[in-house]
């Protein structure tokens, strides 16, 4: 099936060469052709240019895209979508005065996420998850990334990650699965942390990776979670069974985290809401993307990465969702975009390419997600009747998306 755009008012992220991320300067450009043509076979995309160009013959369906723009569909790079249950009454708390911290020093946050998944059935856990999955598609993801950590026994683990497993057989997304059995010390081991680092290590991660279940790892390296030291262990475990890092690392206290994910060859590091002069340069000329949640600095009301500061020193930057009932119960990236051009100060272009490419390449995807190449996937947002594709991010809040499609078949 041969499906040809014409008259799109402007094709976004357009590149010839198959790059795999975006740094610094670079950010700022965003190659685009106005009055452009696009044309998909199947799943892929196959030519494009300027519409006067378009090809003629053995087209089965032309569609005329007056006045919109088309651009890749968003690479959310970080996600925890598997979950069971809400927490909206720590969203109360907190608007009454308790800290994240506080509220998990209390049983809640993690843990209380955990006591929950652990008394859901697998079946009920999936249904939950499909309703957040169909949401996140109609609002244009079209690559996520899914963690597990809210299981923290083996069992409650491999529940979580059965049912990102079931998600990717189901549903044309693609989707990246990590294991994140350190996300929180469960209750049991309080006073014996050393003893879940080393079930983590021997138990749970082995069952994990044989059974084909995760393609990274993560651990949330913080203050009252998972030192450096416990990190570097589970890396060097995971290491092993062939399993990239992609870690939480400075989201309230800078403790190292960094330094050590690079020596780790981290695929990327995410929060990064506490970042030192250090930290910054340990990330310079490395194959680690620096991954920014602005979400989770609004909803927790917590500062934002530096992203102005890392693009200036010449970083690449990606940016996603961190959905999750904790500290961002959202998986719009199209709020991400806005969030991260008004609060990050980041310019549209820097945003696109930080939810686009930089998003692909922080998930092992941008050989075939986050731009429009040819071979790539035809996955595409197709926006309404649109003034620039400045709009999107200066419209927030409101969707301009009028069409999704995805392996080149339209969803929604
Ligand atoms: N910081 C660690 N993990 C999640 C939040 C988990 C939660 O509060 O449930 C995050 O990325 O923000
Ligand atoms: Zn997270």
């Amino acid at each position: 099936m041969r499906t040809l755009y014409i008259n799109i008012k402007e094709l976004l992220q357009v590149r010839e060469e198959n790059i795999n991320k975006v740094s610094g300067k670079n950010m700022k450009v965003l190659p685009t052709i106005k009055n452009a043509y696009l044309l998909i076979e199947d799943d892929i995309i196959k030519d494009f240019g300027a519409t006067e160009d378009a090809p003629k013959e053995t087209i089965d369906k032309v569609i005329d895209a007056s006045g919109k723009i088309i651009l890749p569909s968003w690479c959310d790079s970080h996600t925890h979508l598997v979950y069971a249950g809400n927490r909206e009454q720590e969203f109360v708390d907190r608007i009454n005065g308790l800290t994240y911290e506080e509220i998990a020093n209390k049983g809640g946050g993690i843990l209380n996420s955990a006591k929950t998944l652990q008394e859901t059935s697998e079946e009920d856990l999936y249904e939950q998850s499909k309703k957040r999955l169909d949401t996140i598609i109609k609002s244009g993801t079209g690559a996520i990334e899914i963690k597990s950590g809210y299981g923290l026994t083996a069992e409650a683990e491999l529940k979580m990650l059965k049912v990102i497993e079931r998600l990717k057989q189901n549903y044309p997304i693609a989707i990246k699965s990590t294991f994140l059995g350190a996300h929180a010390v469960p209750k049991e081991y309080k006073t014996d942390k050393d003893a879940y680092v080393k079930k983590i290590i021997e138990e749970i991660l082995p069952q994990v990776a044989n059974a084909k279940l995760a393609e990274y790892i993560d651990v949330f390296c913080e203050d009252g979670y998972f030192s450096v030291a416990d990190m570097e262990a589970i890396l060097k475990a995971a290491d092993l069974f062939d399993l990239k890092p992609k870690v939480h690392v400075n989201q309230f206290n800078a403790i190292g985290g960094i330094k050590a994910a690079v020596a780790n060859n981290a695929l990327s590091v995410d929060h990064l809401e506490v970042m030192k002069d250090e930290d910054i340069e340990a990330l310079k000329n490395t194959d680690t993307m620096p991954v920014g949640l602005p979400l989770c600095s609004y909803f927790l009301s917590i500062p934002y990465a530096p992203a102005r500061k890392m693009i200036d020193s010449g970083l690449p930057f990606a940016i996603a969702t961190d959905y999750n009932p904790g500290s961002s119960p959202s998986g719009n990236m199209n709020l991400v975009v806005a969030t991260a051009c008004i609060k990050m100060r980041i310019t549209p272009e820097e945003a696109i390419n930080a939810a686009t490419i930089n998003g692909a390449y922080a998930m092992g995807l941008s050989d075939t997600h986050g731009s429009i190449t040819k071979g790539k996937k035809a996955n595409l947002i197709i926006t309404k009747e649109i003034p620039s594709y400045g709009y999107l991010p200066y419209d927030f809040g409101n969707s301009n998306i009028e069409e999704v499609v995805l392996d080149g078949i339209t969803v929604s």
